[in-house]
């Protein structure tokens, strides 16, 4: 089986300008050091908006951090009239490692769906990006107990027409709806459910080698205190944190769950 690194990935949404970015991204590389983070033992990326990628570059590349960075969002295009939209290739431009396409957010607010999805999936990998693909049921389909159904059916819509090769390199996050900024933390079997499931999934669309390769992260309130159960389920590869990762020091913990 192959060893997959775990994925802290702190996603700010729209939180921090470019000039908070500096002092958010420098107190989490002060906290990591000082607890001599090992990032061979788990990768850290923070997921800042657009205006402040250049300063968090700016700042990764002075201080060699160990951390890496990514957006938040991406354009199914490469250039054009797309008034609005970024490019993967200015992204990629910038330095960016990750790039969360999905979001609930965006879907529920920006009207995104598996097809466009899909579609700006495969942008971010022909452009050298890491997508982290977010998928997750609301709380009616959870109540009807349909979250693995519901969720599988987003996997398949963003894995859609991509190559074994590529599906390998995507990250996919489970983010149960009900979870996101409300305190309510799905419990450590619920995310192994779910995240099992996508495994599996991955293992009949592609094969048994693709499914070990992918990392899937759990996200819905976590915290220092939830993260190391969480991290206990062989499906957990990870987390994708939102208002905890603008807790420097909190997220730093988050990081080094391995420590606690
Ligand atoms: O949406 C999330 C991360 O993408 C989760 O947000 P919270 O950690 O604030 O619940």
């Amino acid at each position: 089986m192959a060893t997959r690194t775990p994925l802290i990935a702190g996603n700010w949404k729209m939180n921090k300008d470019h000039l908070e970015a500096i002092d958010l991204v420098q107190k989490l590389d002060w906290h990591l050091k000082d607890g001599k983070h090992d990032f061979a033992t788990a990768e850290v990326t923070v997921l800042v908006p657009f205006t402040d990628l250049r300063s968090v570059q700016t700042f990764v590349d002075a201080e060699k951090s160990g951390l890496s960075y990514g957006a938040q969002d991406v354009s199914a295009h490469v250039s054009g009239a797309y008034t609005g939209e970024i490019s993967p290739v200015f992204l990629a431009r910038l330095g960016v490692t990750y790039v969360a396409i999905g979001h609930s957010e965006r879907r529920q607010y920006h009207g995104e769906d598996d097809a466009l999805v899909n579609a700006k999936t495969k942008n971010a990998l022909a452009h050298g990006l890491v997508p982290i693909v977010c998928v997750g049921e609301g709380l009616d389909v959870r109540k009807a107990g349909e979250q693995v159904s519901y969720t599988l059916a987003q996997v398949d819509g963003a894995f859609e027409g991509l190559s074994a090769e590529d599906a390998a390199k995507v990250v996919v996050a489970y983010e149960p709806v009900w979870a996101i900024g409300t305190g309510e933390v799905a419990t450590p079997s619920d995310a192994q459910e779910v995240n099992g499931a996508i495994r599996a999934r991955l293992a009949e669309l592609y094969s048994a080698e693709v499914a070990d390769a992918v990392r899937v992260l759990y996200g819905g309130s976590v915290k220092s205190s939830s993260i190391v159960e969480l991290m206990a389920e062989k499906d957990v590869d990870g987390a994708l944190v939102g208002g905890a990762s603008l807790d420097p020091e909190e997220f730093a913990k988050i990081a080094r769950f391995q420590q606690a």
